[in-house]
Formats: structure tokens, sequence, C-alpha cells
């Protein structure tokens, strides 16, 4: 065996065959010998997709990894497949044989070495939070069956939480101790990576001493990552991130420490921060779909079908003003057909520009010049009109239901949103916007939808709307509640305070009084919707939660958090490698 710091060499067996093994840098080639010693096909695993090496013939399960037969060692690693059009990733398995078992023992410890040097980013421990009520309910089976073997295989400790009510998993954030975790996972939907969302950026300001609810300054990011194994109805961040819902797919970025920023959407209302959102800011039909959803959550997944169909029959268009504060046009554009794959040029550029000089300057210092160029550049614009719908969105939202998206050429850490405005237009033209959503036809070339890249959007009623507002909030109240109950109006007073003295924004789910009157309302949105007077006002979907206020402040914070993730792989890069069975060509 050839060994020195860079390059180990030796023969090895696997199977009958009879293999010439290389470590060298980055990589793990072997490459069959015939019996002239003429080399045939090369198998490569970058270091950096190996999950774990391990002495014997090991398999994942624990219970069967106890032949230690002295010369073998097994490889476990990322290993690539198609699901559909898409690359899914599955565990790569080979056992190798040594000529002796001091080979064997100088293998296992140089490719020990090896993943020790190459990643030394890898989690080695996570927070988990497993929701049993998400998507079909199967969240707990899934993490037990499919992601804890491959965490404990690659030797990553984890503490589990499966919980028990809804914003367990941020409020855990926001207040325990989280010393010596790498990571916070949520085994779930949108909905649970929303909660984990809220805690580590509000934890991430809390620390720094940063108020969340002035629009104007700048977050600082978060360094904890996030991990998602998809188990809820939609997974659009999982999809929109890896490029599949799959839970091997994300266990395996999760355990080779992959990091993919990504942009977040504040939203306030006056001084006061509603939510955070990265998928959706949506009003109109979005936001109708999702107030009726609420109503049918028990069909599980299907409630969204059901919910967009009653939705567009019903037809409903609103008035909005819409102000917003385009990006900068030279960098990128919504309709330039380039897509955010892992690795992307766009989002790397923007790097520097969203963190100039993040190397050598202080934080704070930082932080005002990137202030600054956010308030420089460009200039506000205003439409006013009556629109089908009014999306934001920070990434492209692609999700099972829409494989490209709402917005297919949105980037994922560029610093910018893409503001979709669907104007009124007839029941045809409306669905033909909504059928391309899930073809390759291009769902802005139609002349009642415009989008923009934008760094921030304002969303106002039109002067004398807010009356009818008022007045068509009474009436459904009045109709679907007897007119009893007087609904608390949100205000300032739904920011929750801490024990710390910090403040946190109200979350939609809290059980607080006005706002179970909210939920109630909303409930009987459609039941609103069928009487005779169709209602001025529609409601915000904010990543899948309904926000308690009409008018609202959006500002894109560039690269605020980071997921284990890589981005979406370009599917042609991988055309050779469709066998899952543990042996193929990876480069
Ligand atoms: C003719 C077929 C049209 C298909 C149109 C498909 C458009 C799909 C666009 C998906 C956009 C997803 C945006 C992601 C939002 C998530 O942060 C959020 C949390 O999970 N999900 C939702 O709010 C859940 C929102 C779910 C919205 C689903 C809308 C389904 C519409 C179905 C309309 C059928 C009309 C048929 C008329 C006969
Ligand atoms: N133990 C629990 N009981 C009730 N609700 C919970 C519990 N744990 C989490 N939740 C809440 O359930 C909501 C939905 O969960 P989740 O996002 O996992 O699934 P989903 O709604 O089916 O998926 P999606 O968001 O993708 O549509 C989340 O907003 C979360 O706050
Ligand atoms: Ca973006």
């Amino acid at each position: 065996m050839e060994t020195d710091s860079v390059k180990v060499d030796s023969s090895l067996w696997v199977g009958t065959k009879r293999y010439r093994a290389v470590l060298s840098g980055w990589y793990f080639n072997w490459t069959e010998l015939d019996k002239k010693n003429r080399e045939k096909k090369t198998i490569s695993v970058p270091i950096s997709e190996v999950v774990a090496v391990a002495e014997g013939k090991a398999e994942v399960q624990p219970q069967k990894r106890a032949e230690d037969t002295d010369r073998d060692f097994t490889l476990f690693y990322v290993n690539r497949t198609r699901g559909g059009k898409r690359a899914l990733w599955c565990l790569g398995r080979t056992e190798f044989c040594c000529p002796s078992r001091d080979l064997r023992d100088q293998w296992v410890t140089q490719l020990r070495t090896a993943l020790k040097t190459h990643c030394p980013s890898r989690p080695r421990r996570l927070l988990v939070f497993v929701n049993p009520y998400g998507g079909k309910k199967r969240a707990k089976q899934v993490y037990r069956s499919l992601v804890a073997p491959l965490f404990e295989l690659a030797g990553v400790s984890t503490h589990v939480v499966v919980t028990e009510r809804a914003n367990q998993a941020r409020d855990h954030i926001l207040k325990k101790d989280l010393t010596g975790f790498d990571g916070v996972i949520c085994v779930g939907g949108d909905g649970m990576f929303s909660e984990l969302l809220h805690g580590v950026i509000g934890r991430t300001q809390q620390e720094a001493g940063i108020s969340e609810h002035d629009p104007t300054v700048m977050l600082q990011s978060c360094d904890l990552h996030i991990g998602i194994i998809p188990a809820g109805s939609t997974d659009c961040v999982c999809f929109a991130t890896v490029g599949v819902n799959d839970p091997v797919t994300s266990a395996l970025h999760i355990i080779i420490g992959d990091s993919q920023p990504l942009d977040v959407c504040s939203v306030h209302h006056h001084n006061t921060l509603v939510r955070y959102s990265v998928s959706l800011v949506g009003y109109g039909f979005y936001g109708d779909v999702l107030a009726e959803s609420e109503r049918l959550r028990w069909m599980g997944p299907l409630r969204y079908d059901l919910s967009g169909c009653l939705v567009y029959l019903c037809n409903r268009s609103y008035e909005g003003v819409v102000q917003y504060l385009p990006a900068d046009p030279q960098l990128s554009s919504p309709r330039d057909n380039m897509r955010c794959l892992s690795g992307c040029r766009v989002c790397s550029e923007s790097t520097e520009m969203l963190f100039p000089h993040s190397d050598s300057c202080s934080s704070l210092y930082s932080r005002q010049l990137s202030q600054y160029s956010i308030g420089s550049e460009g200039e506000w614009m205003s439409v006013e009109g009556r629109y089908r719908c009014v999306s934001l969105t920070c990434m492209s939202s692609s999700c099972p239901r829409s494989p490209k998206g709402l917005s297919p050429a949105a980037h994922l850490a560029d610093g910018t949103g893409d503001l979709i405005l669907v104007q009124d237009t007839d029941p045809l033209g409306f669905l033909t916007y909504l059928h391309r959503h899930t073809t390759s036809k291009d769902q802005f070339d139609l002349p009642f939808v415009e989008v923009h890249r934008v760094k921030a959007v304002r969303f106002t009623l039109p002067p004398g709307e807010e009356d009818d507002y008022h007045d068509e909030e009474r009436e459904r109240q009045s109709i679907t509640e007897g007119a009893q109950g007087t609904p608390k109006m949100a205000c300032n007073s739904d920011v929750e305070s801490y024990g710390d003295g910090s403040q946190q924004y109200l979350a939609a789910e809290q059980e607080e009084p006005g706002m179970k009157d909210r939920r109630r309302k909303r409930r009987n949105f459609l039941c609103g919707l069928c009487c005779s007077k169709p209602p001025a006002v529609s409601v915000w979907n904010c990543d899948g939660e309904l926000l308690p206020y009409t008018e609202i402040f959006c500002k894109v914070h560039g690269q605020l958090v980071r997921l284990f993730a890589r981005g979406i792989e370009d599917e042609e890069g991988h055309e050779e490698n469709k066998s899952c069975k543990g042996r193929c060509v990876l480069h």
C-alpha cells in the first residue's frame, strides 16, 4: 500500500472482482482491474459524500452490524437515483475486502481521517422536532424507520422532541439552552419549518440585541442550521431547496452538513413584526384557498385541491394598492429563464453585495453598509388595481403540485423576492394562469399578469376601502356568529413579551382570545363569500398561516438563515447514475 499525506493506493476486492482503490485529496476511487491488470470502470465518491466507514461487513441497522470479518470494511456514501425527473439520494454501500487486517485498519483510519479533515462542518449533535399530526400523520414512523438509523450510522447524536402542541418547537428554540447543538431539524411540513424559522431568527436577534419589529433594521444572520425531513402536506420549502420531498435525501443532506443560505421576508403591520415568510405571502386566491382549507384540515393534503376548486368557482378579485422597491434589474430578472441551481452564480454574486467586505469589516459596520444600500437602491413604484391574487415569494416555491413553482426563475439566496400581480380577468384566463403552474408554459406570458423582482413591498387598501373592510368584517361576524362576539382587532398589544424582556411576534395558532374569534371567522370565510355581497377584502396567506392584518409591509432579508441543503442539483449532471444498489459512477 502506498500512503503519504494525500494519497493512499492499494489493491482491494469487492465481491469476486479485483479493484485498484485510491484515496487522493477529495475523492475515494476504485477501478476494476481485469486479469491482465488493465483498468476498467472507475467508481468515484467525493469524501464530502461519505456517510460512514465501518469495520467488517456492516449494515445500516445496528443490530445487523455484528460481522467484523477482520479483512473487510464497508463504505456508506451518498448515491443518486432518479425520482421522476429529479435526483433522489439514497444510501450507497460497498464492502471491500483487503489482503490483510493491517491494510484494512489502514484504510479505515485513512478514510476516517479524510472525513475529519475535509468535512469539519458536519453536524455532530441535532435537536429534532417531530410533529405527529402533520401531513398524513406519518412523521414519527418516517423518522424512526428511515432517518434515525442513518443518523446513528453517521455518528450524529440527537435529542428528539415529539411535539404535543403547536408552537412547542418554536418556543423551545426561543427559550431553552441550545448549547452543543449544531442544528435544529423538523419532521413535518411547511408549518413545522415555519416554527423552526421563527425560533431560530428570534433567538438570534434576541442574542444580538436587535429589534425584529423595526422594518428598517438589518437582521443578524443565523448560524444555527435548519434541516427539514419532509412529512407534511405541501413540503414546499423542502422541495424548493432540495428538489424532491424525500426523507432519506434530506437526512443525507443533513448528515453531510450541506449548507444553503435562504432569503427570508419579514412581514410587518405598522411597526410590529407579524411573521416571517420564505415561500408565499399571498393575497386573494391563495389567501382564500388557505382560509377555506383550514375548515377542511381533517382531509389532510387533499384539502388544498378541494378548497382551490371551491375558491376558483367563487371567482373573486380584490382592490389594492401595491408599492414595491425594485431590485437591481442588471443582476437578474424573474423572466430571464435562469433557474437557481446548486452553486447558483446569481446567489453567489449577491453574497458579496449583501455582506460587503464581511471578512474585513466589523459586523456592525457591514450591517450599516448593507442597510444603506437597501435604502438607496431604486425608487418605490406604485400600482393600484383589482387583483385575482398578489403574491410575493422569496424563492421559486416549487412543490409536487407545481414542480416549477410560483416563480420558476426566483433565487433562493439573492436577497430579492418576486412580486406577482394577477389582475382581475375572466375565469378562463385565470384558469389558464393557474394551469401553467403545472406545465412548461410561461405563466407570466399573459396580458393580465406582471412580475417584478423586488426588495420590499407595501400593500394597502385604496382610500375609502378601509371603511368597507371594517363594515365587511362586522357583517361577516354577524352572519357567522349571530352578532354576539365583538372580535378584538389585532393591534400592537398582540406582541407577546417573554420573561427575558424580549418581544416576539404573535403567532396565528396561539390560543389568545381575540385570535380565536378571528380564526373562527376565517373558517367561515367561504360562507361569507357565498352570501349576497362579495367581501371587499381577502386575507393574507403567509407560508400557510393566515395573517390577522390586511395592510402589510414586507422586506426581504438576504440569506438570513441556512438550511442543511445545497439547492437543486442540475438534473443533466447525473445521467449515468441510475442504480441505487451501491455501485455506480458518481461523478
Ligand atoms: C387546473 C390546475 C391548477 C393547479 C394550480 C396549482 C397551483 C399551485 C401553486 C402552488 C403554490 C404553492 C405555494 C406554497 C405555499 C406554502 O408556503 C403554503 C404552506 O405549505 N401552502 C399553502 O398555502 C397551500 C396553498 C395551496 C394552493 C393550492 C392551489 C390549488 C389550486 C387548485 C385550483 C383548481 C382549479 C380548478 C378549477 C376547476
Ligand atoms: N403536537 C401538535 N399538535 C397540534 N399541532 C401541532 C403539533 N405540532 C406542531 N403542530 C402544528 O401543526 C401545523 C401543521 O404541521 P405541519 O407543517 O407539520 O404539517 P402540514 O400542515 O400537514 O404540512 P404543510 O404545512 O406542508 O401543509 C404546524 O403549523 C405546527 O405548528
Ligand atoms: Ca430570493
